[in-house]
């Protein structure tokens, strides 16, 4: 059985004193390792270091945003693989959909990042999803097989294991307009195919695939209760303990149903 990951991905948010009390409430939440479910907080770069140190010694894991794919020198702005270990990232967000849409990351620079962060021992979660005019025309499911393509072209299954996949459209994200369950799931269960002919069957059954765009404590178990749905990627909803916690316990009551 696949275990839920449940992320917050605070984006630009929070400061180190907001951040450091959000950390301390998930982690006496989550104070011990729990079988069926992980917990991850991504907080800005600032602050990855205060927060891995806020939740040391609890379940909570701590990621990084973003990552650059070069592992040292001139590089103004960047951070490597090896700097977010040195402060106690165990994961890395990539290609979110604010950093294909807003910063201009293509699928080749995302590609290489998914390569360097796996090479230096990070785990990845892959963000992939497609527009609004995207879904009205038709080609979700193009969109995410370029991403696919795209993101993980060279990447071998033994690889690909360090590897957990986010749905994001990105109509949904940030908005209020969560995608149906029936979207979600067609979309999950259209990427865990396209894992399955890429690699095996056998690793695309094991793959978590991750829903995000307006997950809330009103929608998270009936999104987290589809089969293909393995955990979701929160925003706006992982910026306050008593919002975040409620989707964590969604997935603790779904992981021991
Ligand atoms: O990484 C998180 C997603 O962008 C979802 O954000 P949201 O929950 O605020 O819609």
């Amino acid at each position: 059985m696949r275990r839920y990951l449940v992320a917050g991905n605070w984006k630009m948010n929070t400061t180190r004193a907001t951040g450091e009390e959000l950390a301390g409430a998930l982690a006496a939440n989550a104070s011990a390792e729990e079988a069926g479910v992980e917990v991850l907080v991504c907080p800005p770069f600032p602050y990855v270091s205060a927060i891995s140190e806020k939740v040391s010694g609890s379940a909570v894991q701590v990621g990084a945003q973003d990552v650059y794919f070069e592992a040292g020198g001139a590089f103004t702005g960047e951070v490597s693989v090896d700097m977010l270990k040195d402060v106690g990232c165990q994961y890395v967000l990539i290609g979110h959909s604010e950093r294909r849409h807003v910063m201009g990351e293509c699928d080749e620079t995302i590609n290489k990042k998914v390569k360097a962060a796996i090479a230096g021992g990070l785990k990845v979660v892959l963000c992939v999803g497609e527009l609004l005019s995207e879904r009205e025309a038709s080609q979700t499911e193009a969109v995410l097989d370029r991403q696919m393509e795209g993101g993980l072209a060279d990447i071998s299954e033994s690889d690909a294991n360090h590897l957990v996949i986010a749905y994001e459209p990105v109509w949904a994200i940030g908005t209020g307009v969560v995608a149906t369950t029936e979207q979600a799931e067609s979309a999950h269960d259209h990427l865990r195919k396209w894992v399955a002919k890429h690699y095996t069957a056998a690793f695309a059954d094991q793959i978590r695939i991750l829903y995000g765009g307006s997950v809330k404590a009103d929608n998270a178990e009936a999104l987290l209760g589809q089969p293909n749905v393995d955990g979701a990627l929160v925003g706006g909803a992982s910026l306050k303990a008593d919002a975040f916690i409620p989707i964590i316990d969604a997935a603790r009551k779904l992981a021991s149903a």
